[in-house]
């Protein structure tokens, strides 16, 4: 399967199971492999055919600034859901890092996988 892919998108966001973490904002990393076939967008050479990462690193960010969650595993799961639907992408694998959550690390997160692999 042909994929779109956006790699260390780095966004600042209110996330966090403690009360201190819900008056503030952290840095999360996003990694996000969407499948799409390209070959109708490369043939005309044309962006309303294909998944616009600028676009949907923009509505990543706007997510999860809108939807405020205790869990990085509840963003994952809500931001997932919301793509797919949003944009019609019948696959993704998505992880989310939250590098400043543990000391001695060079971050911790969780990754996901949704949909039909083809
Ligand atoms: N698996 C997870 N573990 C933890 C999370 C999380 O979202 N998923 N969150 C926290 C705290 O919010 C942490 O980031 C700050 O100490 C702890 N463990």
């Amino acid at each position: 399967m042909d994929k779109v892919f956006i790699k260390g998108l780095s966004i600042q966001t209110t996330i966090g199971f403690y009360q201190w973490e819900k008056e503030i904002k952290q840095t999360l990393i996003i990694d996000l492999a969407m499948g799409w076939n390209i070959a109708a967008a490369a043939k005309n050479d044309e962006l309303a055919k294909t998944l616009d990462y600028a676009d949907i690193s923009l509505a990543v960010e706007r997510f999860a600034n809108e939807n405020p969650v205790d869990l990085i595993e509840t963003l994952a799961e809500r931001l997932a859901n919301f793509l797919m639907t949003q944009y019609q992408i019948p696959w993704l694998k998505l992880s989310i890092g939250k590098p400043g959550a543990v000391h001695n690390t060079q971050t911790v997160g969780v990754e996901i996988e949704r949909g039909q692999y083809n």
